[in-house]
């Protein structure tokens, strides 16, 4: 029986590692759990599946969830320090990271102190500060599995391979809500039409990502940190069907690529159970017949600037990734909640990174400073 504590238990990815769970109880129990203010989603939850441990995001929460509960056995705290208790709550074997944002950075280097397997969706965490993860991960030899379906699918491709026969990692992009228009055509786009992704349904700041390429951009660096590959071996690749989910190419010209119809349970249950795996009866099957055709198209860099200032933001290293990761969350909540344009959110993006200065091998305050300054200047600049 592994043991789980599942950081965003609300969201997108934290619903579909509960049906995981769901489906298989003799191999997966719930510990401990996190969500943040969607108290109606999170007591479904709690009754359906009782941890003993659950983590709200702020006071106003707590207090609710603590009218609502009668049942004496569920310890729930709020804040920070309660997201790292769910993290690391008892006898965990397995954090799934699901929640949104760097705010889970913290609860991930804790759990990898306690020597804890994670199970990570949230990206942000690997971008603002990857070098810190994959460093605590590799001197407590704890695995850091990947959900996110690119990084699983490349995961899947190198198993058994050697990571010196590696020519290059090609992460597949659907292109987002916007792929069919023109640069001109998304000054005036609205959020309802951005929230409208083709193939997946996903949380709002990831499918804004997914419409303005940053994810992709994300992503690049994620692989960086995952897989341990420099930036001039990382390509991206448009294929808007989401069917190849990533492929690698090695040394010799042999490409592997990983494949599948899109559903994220695939990636969760593999990253539970990896190296083994499990039936998921109800999943749809891949019939490439159904499908006709698959399409690809290079990337243009100048029609998708965040893919580039990721690029960028990477190879300058040091704390530029952790200056594009909160430009962007913050950009992406003033663009959801009709504060700014589509177009604002690169703009602020490279006016932040433009401002800052790297500071090379950053520790874990100096990195939580210039994501806060980062944040202040965004938002000074779009009041
Ligand atoms: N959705 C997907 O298919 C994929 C997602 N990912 C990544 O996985 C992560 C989660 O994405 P997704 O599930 O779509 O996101 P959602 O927005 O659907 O869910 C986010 C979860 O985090 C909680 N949360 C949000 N803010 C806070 C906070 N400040 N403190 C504590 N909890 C918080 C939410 O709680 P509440 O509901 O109460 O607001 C919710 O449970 C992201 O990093 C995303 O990039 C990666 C690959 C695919
Ligand atoms: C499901 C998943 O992993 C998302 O990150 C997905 O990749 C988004 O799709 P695009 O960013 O390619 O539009
Ligand atoms: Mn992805």
């Amino acid at each position: 029986m592994k043991k789980i504590s599942l950081l965003g238990a609300t969201g997108s990815i934290g619903i579909q590692t509960l049906s995981v769970i769901e489906a298989h109880p003799d191999e997966f129990e719930l510990v401990s759990m996190s969500f943040g203010r969607n108290i109606k989603s999170g007591i479904e939850i709690i009754r359906k599946f009782n941890p003993r441990f659950v983590a709200v995001q702020d006071k106003e929460t707590y207090e609710k969830l603590k009218l609502e509960l009668e049942i004496d056995k569920i310890k729930i705290g709020y804040g920070q320090e309660a997201l790292i208790e769910a993290a690391i709550f008892d006898d965990v074997d397995c954090l799934v990271n699901a929640v949104v944002g760097s705010v889970g950075l913290v609860p991930t280097l804790k759990a990898i102190e306690n020597k804890i397997t994670i199970a990570i969706a949230n990206k942000e965490t690997l971008v603002t500060a990857g070098h810190l993860v994959t460093e605590y991960a590799r001197k407590h030899e704890v695995d850091l599995l990947p959900v996110d379906s690119e990084h699983s699918a490349i995961f899947q491709c190198l198993q058994g391979e050697k990571s010196k026969n590696i020519k290059r990692l090609i992460i597949t992009a659907s292109g987002g809500s916007f792929r069919d228009k023109t640069r001109e055509e998304l000054t005036n786009v609205t959020v309802e039409q951005a929230l409208n992704h083709p193939n997946w349904s996903m949380g709002a700041k990831i499918t804004i990502d997914s419409a303005t390429m940053m994810n992709k951009g994300l992503e690049v660096i994620e692989a960086h940190w995952l897989f341990n590959i420099p930036y001039q071996k990382i390509d991206v690749l448009l294929h808007k069907e989401s069917i190849i989910h990533s492929l690698v190419e090695f040394h010799d010209r042999s490409v592997i690529a990983q494949l599948g119809t899109p559903d994220m349970r695939v990636p969760i249950q593999y990253a539970l159970t990896y190296p083994d795996r499990l039936p998921l009866e109800n999943a749809k099957r891949l019939e490439l017949w159904e499908h006709g055709k698959l399409h690809f198209e290079k990337i243009n860099f100048n029609r998708y600037k965040c893919l580039q200032y990721a690029f960028d933001s990477g190879k300058i290293g040091g704390t530029m990734p952790t200056v594009l990761n909160a430009a962007n969350e913050e950009a992406v909540e003033a663009f959801l909640k009709g504060k700014i344009k589509f177009l604002q959110i690169e703009d602020l993006i490279e006016r932040a990174m433009d401002k800052h200065k790297s500071i090379a091998h950053p520790d874990l305050e100096q990195i939580q400073e210039v994501d806060q300054l980062t944040r202040n200047f965004v938002q000074t600049l779009i009041s």
